[in-house]
Parts: structure tokens; sequence; C-alpha cells
């Protein structure tokens, strides 16, 4: 079998040979001609029943062959049989509780928290006519009733790197399908589906794309799965745009080498900026104390490239003093981004659920990229110390005992 980097080079390219082309061709048709109509009626069929390939594409919203090339790449470095692609990631969620929620019947979804905000925010507005009970990730059998569809779960954690054991959680939802967002590790560093997942969830626009210019969601699964996804994806409408599909597909050749060295700048900036006066608790699995399951090697091939740290001054002037480091959400772009979670990415999180699962006001979501670590470290380090030279020591000293950690309700 081919390694991780091999695959991420030439997935979704099988054919290119044949086809006498070097980049894959990108495909923007809407609409395709069906000289044969009752044969263009059997191949919309085929996709309504929720086929992956028919006799012709019909029109862009049933399949589209470039979409589909980033797809059966995805699908090989996640180990699944299939992939499907959706216009965004939230869509991409949005798309698997329909699937295992109204398709199957049930309306009632358990989430373990934290998740990244808008999936949090997504499944309790009650938007998808389900209802969500939030729970530990070793109490979620206990949550589970006849009418739970789907168990969600995103390890690690956005935005505060909690881990969680896959196979653990997957043995605690019994019959239910699990599905884990991978956004944070990408397939690189871990492949839940090996561990019991039924979907793996990511956020194409973060690392797959990788240069902050692609917006798209992708879903890893089994066959069966996957059509159920597919039509879905069909009648609402959540499709990847040709592009998107294109990008991200052009990402993956590089996605190895991009998280292993963005990986290596967040191992050092991890162990300085937990050295650092003016900063409270550092988020990063590569950290004493920060894996107690022992989840890397096991589950995690290595600690990745976001951490998260909480600040002893106010979070915002500490980005303000930035130069170098983007100011943004989103994350696993080619620069190194910052942001402030309980103001932004998970703004409407409850801030009583948000303390309660280890996500405190002060806490700053670092996205490492690809520049030289020691400019990344001298931004941060001068934004960090002008606001500790600048602050009260009282409030230091009152504040130091820093947030708690693992401390979340059911
Ligand atoms: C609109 S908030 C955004 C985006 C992204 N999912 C993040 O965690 O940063």
């Amino acid at each position: 079998m081919a390694g991780m980097r091999t695959t991420a080079v030439h997935g979704g390219r099988e054919d290119l040979g044949a086809l006498g082309v070097h980049a894959a061709p990108i495909d923007l048709s809407t609409t395709y001609p069906i000289p044969d109509q009752a044969a263009g009626g059997e191949a919309l069929q085929s996709f309504a029943d929720g086929a992956a390939e028919a006799a012709s594409p019909v029109y862009a919203r049933l399949h589209n062959p470039t979409v589909a090339r980033f797809e059966r790449a995805l699908a090989r470095l996640e180990g699944t049989e299939q992939a499907v692609a959706f216009g965004s990631g939230m869509a991409a969620v949005t798309a698997v509780v329909q699937a295992a929620t109204v398709l199957r019947g049930k309306s009632h979804v358990v989430a373990v928290r934290p998740l990244y905000g808008g999936t949090d925010h997504l499944l309790s507005s009650g938007l998808l006519g389900v209802r969500t009970t939030y729970a530990t990730a070793d109490r979620v059998a206990d949550a589970i009733t006849p009418d739970t569809g789907l168990v969600v779960l995103e390890t690690p954690a956005n935005p505060n790197l909690d881990l969680a054991d896959i196979a653990a959680v997957v043995a605690g939802a019994g019959t239910v399908p699990v599905m884990v967002d991978n956004t944070f590790a990408t397939p690189v560093l871990q492949n839940p589906a090996a561990h019991g997942a039924a979907y793996v969830l990511h956020s194409g626009t973060k690392y797959l794309g990788g240069h902050g210019d692609v917006l798209g969601g992708v879903v890893a699964c089994d066959a069966e799965r996957a059509g159920a996804l597919r039509q879905v994806r069909i009648v609402t409408g959540a499709v990847l745009h040709p592009l998107g599909g294109y990008l991200m597909h052009r990402g993956l050749a590089t996605l190895p080498l991009r998280v292993e060295a963005a990986q290596r700048s967040a191992v050092e900036i991890a162990r300085r900026l937990a050295e650092h006066p003016a900063v409270g608790a550092v988020r990063h699995p590569s950290l004493p104390g920060a894996d107690p399951a022992g989840l890397l090697g096991r589950q995690l091939r290595g600690p990745g490239a976001v951490l998260a740290f909480t600040t002893r001054e106010n979070p915002t002037d500490v980005v303000r003093g930035l130069g170098l480091i983007t100011p943004a959400v989103s994350l696993g772009s080619v620069d190194t981004l910052i942001e402030h979670p309980a103001g932004l990415t998970h703004r409407l999180v409850p801030s009583a659920d948000r303390n309660a699962c280890g996500v405190p006001e002060n806490l700053l979501r670092l996205s490492v990229g690809l520049e030289d670590v020691e400019d990344i470290w001298e931004d941060l380090d001068k934004a960090l110390s002008r606001e500790w030279n600048s602050c009260d020591l009282d409030y230091v000293k009152a504040s130091s005992s820093d947030f708690p950690l693992s401390v979340h309700n059911l």
C-alpha cells in the first residue's frame, strides 16, 4: 500500500495519463447534453437513488466530475469507501444530521462539547428539527435514547484542543453512528473511521484547501451512508463548486508537508508560550498532561498545528499588538491566524456553556502557519510582553489559577 504522501499526491489522478493531461480538468458545465432522453432519465433516477456515478452527470447539482475526483482522493486518505463534498463545512454537518436523523426517522442527537461554535449553535438551535443532548465523552452512553440518530464529536476539539478517545465514544454510542469532525487533525494525523467513526467530517476550507481561498466541506464514510448524503445533497442543493473541488484536490497534494511543517513550529511555540509570564494555560496535545488517555501514537499521529492559550490580560489587546500574525477566524492556512473564540467562532454558544466546557473568555486560538518559527515567536512575544509589562500585578495574582481545563457538564 502506498504511503500517505504518495496517496496525497496521486489520489484522484488515476485516469490523467489516459486522458493525456497532467493537471486535473475542471468541468464547469451546469448541464450535460442527453441525446437519449430515456438514458438521461435513468441516470437522473440513479443519482436520486444515491448513486456515485451514472451514464451522464445530467446536471451539476446531481454530479460533477471535478468534485468527484476530490472526493475519491479524500476517501483514500481517510481509508473509507467513499466521500461526499459540500459547499461548506456547515453544509456538510447539516447533511450528516439530516441523513442520520430525518432520513432514518430519528430526531435526537448527542453531542460532546466543545465543538466548533457553528456546529454547536446549529445543533442547539432546533433549526434541523432535532433535539440535542450535550454529554461528556465518557457519558455518551447515558445520553442515548431509542430516538438518537447521531453522536457528534470533534477531536482535537475546536477551540481548546480537548482530546477524546474515538473508539471509547463509539463503544458508548452502541449502534448509533458517530460523526467525528477531523478538521484539526486532518487525515495526515488521524483517521477516525479506523476507530469506528461512521462519518468523518472536514471543513475543507481549513487544511485541505490550505491557502484560505476556498470554502467547502467533505464527509468520508461507507458507500451506503455516502449514498444517503448524496440524496440529501441533490435535494438541498448543498453542492461544492467545481473550482472549489479543484482547489481542495490540489491542496491535498501538499497536505502532509504543510501539516508536518506547521506542526513542528506549533510544538515549539506551545513550549515557549507555556513558559511566558503573560500566558496562563496553554492547550496543545504536545504539552505534558494534555493527553492523559495516551491517544498520541494510538489514535493521533501528531499533535497538530492549532493551539490555544489563555492570557492574563485582555485577549483582544494582545491580538491588537500583533503585526505578522493575521487576526482572523479560520485555520489551517499558510499564514498564522489568531482569533478570540468567545468573541468570534464560539460567540453563538451561551457563555455559561462555553465556560463549562473549557472555553473561557480569555482564551485565544492560534493556527500556526508556515512562516519561520522565530518570526512567529517574535511577533507573539512582543504582543504578549507589551501587555504583560503594562498590566496590573494585583490582577495577575488574583487570576493566576487559570481556567479549569477539563470541567464539563452533562
Ligand atoms: C465564522 S467563524 C468560523 C470558522 C471556522 N469554522 C473556525 O473555527 O474558525
